[in-house]
């Protein structure tokens, strides 16, 4: 299990590096009062220096906290595993900013300024009038330049920016490529219905639109359920309003192509060919095995999950240090439903490559593990659900 307590480590860099970076922001971009500010750089020394302090008593999920983290109270930051301090560290930020508790600042996102001001960028204009050539090229080349940009999409996360620099890394790699098993099945699968796992928020979720968009038009799927966090999570992570909100900017773009993708989008959330749905369960630092039944039972019977990004991958196949060249396969055997993993490499979690690709990247003297320059489309097939 990776933990962030190894100074120099990747997820030490996280809580002691990009954490207190992420605090000045939030803190810059709202007007909060001094009870809020206290409270927020409390728990940024807590996390930083400090231990797991139990959740206070009016957390109105304090029970499944006080669950969740069983045997971790009183213990550094570092030693709990780092999918679990991460998760709790965002719980524990929408408390310091009041997120959840009655007064001016309850509901309010603490990272909507950043995730507005990445939607409203004159380069989202640029990447949505890209749409618009894309309109006359046959279905299948189409369908490959959507998938890639849903994948790619994945490197604008806000929080990998936090320490990638402004422009973040270039893309450069796969370094899996199941894209034409993935095609092939939703072929195969025609008309079923296929499930979205959202990650980012904006220039991430704006792609993932497009390529539903194209399931539905194409009738690859004859229905969508997308997956949202229920509340602001890792900085960036999508909730029903940046839905709303990439919805409104797609319908309102320039670009022709890209109005009538948001104009469509919109009558198929009417018509409820797509839903927007949510679930406490991914706001909870448990990994997908730990799902609940009625989640899983949710994924049973899709032709394909489509899961987005470094967290669900790192929730999907186990958030531990593994051979590289385990089987995807062999890590995604709990999930209910065939899966297609979209992620680009923004941690040190990697499985299903190939000896050679890893002795390459070994062999590359990168940090291509985490550096956001790779990417991966893994697919694992569970025929009989299908
Ligand atoms: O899920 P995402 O948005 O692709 O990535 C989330 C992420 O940036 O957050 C963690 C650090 O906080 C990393 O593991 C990972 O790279």
């Amino acid at each position: 299990m990776i933990r962030s307590d190894v100074p120099g480590s990747f997820a030490w860099g996280v809580f002691h590096e990009r954490h207190p970076k992420l605090v000045r922001q939030v803190l810059d971009a709202l007007p909060y009062g001094p009870a809020e500010r206290a409270a927020v750089e409390r728990l940024l020394a807590e996390s930083t220096g400090g231990v797991l302090e139990p959740p206070a008593d009016d957390l109105h999920d304090r029970a499944e906290w006080l669950a969740w983290g069983d045997g971790l109270w009183g213990l550094p930051w570092g030693e709990a595993p780092f999918l679990w301090a991460e998760s709790w560290f965002y719980r524990r930020l929408l408390d310091a900013t009041g997120y959840f508790r009655p007064g001016a600042w309850q509901g309010i996102d603490p990272f909507a300024p950043m995730k507005n001001a990445e939607l409203a960028g004159a380069v989202v204009d640029e990447e949505l009038a890209a749409l618009d050539g894309l309109a006359a090229l046959p279905d299948a080349q189409r369908a490959r330049a959507l998938l890639t940009s849903a994948l790619w999409g994945n490197r604008a996360d806000l929080s990998f920016g936090l320490t990638a620099g402004a422009d973040g890394p270039a893309a450069t790699d796969l370094v899996a490529d199941d894209s034409a098993q993935f095609w092939a099945e939703l072929e195969r699968t025609r008309g079923g219905r296929v499930c979205v796992v959202a990650d980012n928020a904006g220039r991430e979720l704006l792609p993932d639109l497009v390529l539903i968009d194209h399931l539905l038009r194409t009738g690859l799927a004859a229905r969508v359920d997308l997956y949202v966090k229920p509340q602001p999570y890792f900085v960036s992570d999508a909730t029903a309003a940046d839905v709303l909100a990439a919805l409104d900017r797609l319908r309102a773009a320039p670009s022709a192509a890209a109005a009538e993708v948001g104009r469509r989008l919109w009558r198929a959330m009417t018509d409820e060919v797509l839903t927007v749905r949510t679930h406490s369960f991914f706001c909870a630092p448990l990994p997908f095995p730990d799902m609940p039944d009625d989640l899983r039972a949710e994924f049973t019977g899709a032709a394909m999950t489509v899961l987005k990004g470094d967290l669900n991958y790192r929730r999907l196949v186990g958030d531990v240090l593994r051979p590289p060249t385990t089987a995807f396969g062999e890590t995604v055997a709990h999930f209910p439903s065939s899966v297609a993993a979209l992620r680009t490499l923004k941690s040190e979690v990697v499985v299903g490559l190939d000896a050679a690709t890893l002795a390459r990247l070994d062999g590359s003297g990168t940090t291509w593990r985490t550096d956001g320059r790779q990417a991966l489309v893994q697919v694992e097939l569970r025929r009989e659900n299908s």
